[in-house]
């Protein structure tokens, strides 16, 4: 589903931000995010994939303004979010909404689905009660649940009804970017696709840009236009869906797509397993040069002297690899291949 980003307006453009925490255990700081860039266009879905910890949520706190970037700038409708007012914050606040992987998160036990709808709006203002009650019943029907749901409370809901009306939430709020994170790995495999289209159609019908965050490739091809690969805090590899599944050019997406748990999705099939072995590393103090060189079979000496400059090697598909061609990867080296069976 890949859609030429070009001429599309940029809802948030995000420079070298990086973004660190202390480290308890080290005295060293976590260096959650470090130096990422890129643009998510209106209409658009970024998908952000990688292991655990490699910081993909942190990415997405950071683009709601739930964390604040260490260093780095973000730019949406053309101004840096370091000189806004407080008024434009709050605004900013409203117009990029999340939704996270518990579809509990964000509800109230003690509230009906009602007052849940209603309690986003009451915070902005503006609306008379009889106003948010009419606005929280279209919104259940828009995705999907029946009115008369909105008396239930939360336990009376599926994870999938739940998330619905984690959707429906934010509709009132007239949001421009939604960061989605991991919202249907919590969800029964029986039941995604059908959430998974509802992300979709609510795009379509709002023109809403998506930060789509998941471990799960198969998810992720099915909704981005780009997909971002992260490792350690780094993109490593960044362009179109189909570009990063069928022409990856770092060894670590590779080593992704092969790692899909079998039966692969239609798109994945003609892969070869690469088994990826070791941990990720500690963000708190990664390898020297190209941090994925501890686990990566083509890896020489320079890998572990020199950071890889990102490169666009393609229209549109970036890449971190010292090793990479337009052309792809060249072959594995062979004392560095698995066994075959
Ligand atoms: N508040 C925090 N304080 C200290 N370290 C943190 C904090 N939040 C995240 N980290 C660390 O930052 C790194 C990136 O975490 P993050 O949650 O962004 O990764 P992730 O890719 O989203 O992982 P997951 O898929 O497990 O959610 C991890 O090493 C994590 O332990």
């Amino acid at each position: 589903m890949t859609t030429p980003q070009a001429a599309r307006t940029p809802v948030i453009e995000v420079s070298d931000l990086s973004v660190r925490f202390p480290s308890l255990d080290s005295g060293s700081e976590v260096r959650a995010v470090d130096g990422v860039s890129f643009s998510i266009s209106q209409g658009e879905t970024l998908g952000i994939i990688g292991e655990s910890g490699s910081g993909k949520s942190t990415i997405g706190r950071t683009l709601v303004g739930l964390l604040e970037p260490s260093d780095g700038e973000l730019v949406f409708d053309g101004r840096s979010s370091a000189s806004m007012s407080r008024r434009e914050w709050r605004a900013r606040r409203r117009a990029f909404q999340m939704i996270f992987q518990d579809p509990d998160a964000a509800l109230n036990p003690r509230m009906t689905i009602l007052q849940s709808l209603v309690e986003p709006m009451k915070i902005a203002g503006g609306r008379s009660a009889a106003e948010m009650r009419d606005i929280a019943l279209e919104s259940l029907e828009k995705v999907g649940l029946r009115r008369d749901m909105a008396q239930r409370y939360r336990h009376e809901l599926s994870g999938g009804q739940k998330q619905r009306v984690n959707i429906a939430r934010i509709l009132p709020l007239d949001p421009k970017l939604v960061v989605c994170d991991e919202v249907v790995a919590a969800l029964d495999v029986s039941i995604r696709g059908e959430v998974l289209n509802l992300f979709r159609e609510v795009q379509k019908e709002l023109g809403l840009a998506y930060a789509f965050i998941a471990h799960d490739i198969s998810v992720v091809a099915q909704i981005s236009d780009r997909i971002a690969v992260t490792y350690l805090g780094r993109f490593v590899e960044l362009g179109g869906t189909d570009d990063i599944i069928d022409r990856s050019l770092h060894p670590y997406t590779v080593a992704l797509l092969s790692a899909e748990p079998q039966p692969l999705p239609p798109e994945l099939r003609h892969r070869k397993r690469m088994v990826l072995e070791g941990d990720i590393p500690s963000p708190a103090n990664p390898p020297s040069g190209c941090r994925f060189h501890t686990r990566c079979p083509w890896a020489t000496a320079l890998c572990a002297e020199k950071d890889p400059e990102w490169r666009e090697l393609r229209p549109g598909h970036h890449v971190a690899c010292h090793h990479t061609t337009p052309e792809g990867l060249p072959p594995q080296p062979a004392d560095r291949r698995p066994p075959t069976d």
